[in-house]
């Protein structure tokens, strides 16, 4: 996608040919800071610190990592190590462990001296992949804007959407977004109610910098406005992205996304999931008791950072004094209360039988 007409990838590699660039997410909407990484420790910090975030980048970003790793050192026991470590910067998002796996898959039967080609070409392929898989979740998603822009012919659709699965949370196009920038695109006048996704910001932060960049209408709502709206018939429908879907359709989202379905289910609203096949956890039934949810650190909820009059970015704390926090980073939304997924495959019921429809192969 673009930035002020200049189009940008999430991540890609840089003109030297071996090290790593990806958009400082962290100093977004606010500074547009291009990090250069150039081993296997940074490329971990920048994942566990958000400096790259949203689940089929980090798998992407990690892939490169292994890159950089086996540059250093081409061994078997390079590569084990270099999976290890990535595997543990986050444990939600399936897509890491999927990108690891694939990187591993395809490395480790190879002599070390073929492994460093290889690992570029395999993590540049799961980019390529994903940005053209995330392209065409917004091709089987935008029939449903098209559906709602008919019934109401010279009114806004009405979108809300939660934290950000734009193209800042994938290698490009988004899951959630993608369909709402093909609609754009096409004239539909579609508008996003942007939750503001706390505690870190994400919809607030990134979600409304890219609708801004790309000329879409939104506005940006406390979190706790959606329920409200919904029941004043201002949400014609809601489009989310995800961390790990089950096979049963159980949905792992941003904190907070459950919430927004149960007041969908309540209001009639459909809610909708996107997601790439990356994302599907076939191993998984039980969304709620199996998937691990991140706990993050306190100060993200009791602290705030933004920029300052005078344009510094500044970080303050707006809870009491000496009160602790909880920071689970993710909830779970049952697959009762998803209306569907929309996949690059097309569009299914969140259940067994719908993603097994879409992925015949998966084992
Ligand atoms: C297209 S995946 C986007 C997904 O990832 C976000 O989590 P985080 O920002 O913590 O990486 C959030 O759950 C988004 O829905």
């Amino acid at each position: 996608m673009k930035i002020d007409g200049t189009p940008y990838r999430s991540v890609w590699v840089d003109a030297d040919g071996w090290s790593v660039r990806i958009l400082d997410q962290t100093k977004l909407p606010w500074q547009l800071d291009i990090l250069r990484l150039t081993d296997a420790q940074q490329v971990a910090h920048a994942i566990r610190s958000m400096q790259v975030r949203g689940a089929p980048l980090i798998g992407a970003v990690a892939a490169y990592g292994v890159a950089l790793a086996l540059r250093a050192d081409a061994s078997t026991e390079s590569l084990n190590r270099v999976v290890a470590m990535l595997g543990e910067t986050r444990p939600t998002a399936i897509n890491l462990r999927w990108a690891l796996d694939r990187m591993r898959a395809r490395l480790h039967n190879l002599p070390a001296g073929e492994r460093v080609a290889a690992a570029y070409a395999e993590a540049q392929a799961i980019a390529d992949d994903d940005a053209e898989t995330c392209r065409r979740i917004g091709e089987h998603g935008l029939p449903l804007l098209r559906e709602i822009a008919a019934r109401k012919p010279g009114e806004r659709v009405n979108v809300l959407t939660h934290c950000n699965a734009g193209w800042l949370a994938t290698v490009d196009y988004g899951t959630a977004l993608s369909p709402i920038y093909q609609a754009h695109d096409e004239g539909i006048p579609v508008h996003v109610w942007v939750d503001e996704t706390r505690p870190r910001n994400q919809g607030a932060a990134l979600t409304a910098f890219e609708l801004g960049k790309h000329g879409v209408a939104h506005t940006v709502i406390a979190d706790n406005a959606g329920g409200h709206l919904m029941q004043h018939g201002e949400v014609d429908l809601c489009i989310v992205g995800t961390d790990r879907v089950t096979r049963t359709g159980d949905v792992a989202n941003k904190i907070g996304t459950y919430l927004k379905a149960l007041a969908a289910r309540d209001n009639g609203v459909p809610f909708w999931v996107a997601l790439p096949h990356s994302t599907i956890d076939w191993r998984v039934g039980d969304g709620v008791a199996e998937i691990p949810i991140e706990e993050r650190a306190e100060a993200e909820v009791t602290d705030l950072t933004g920029r300052t009059a005078d344009g510094r970015l500044e970080t303050i704390r707006v809870a009491a004094e000496g009160s602790p926090a909880a920071n689970p980073a993710f909830d779970v939304t049952p697959a009762r209360l998803v209306t569907g997924l929309i996949t690059e495959r097309g569009r299914c019921d969140a259940s067994e039988a719908g993603l097994r429809g879409l992925y015949p192969e998966a084992g």
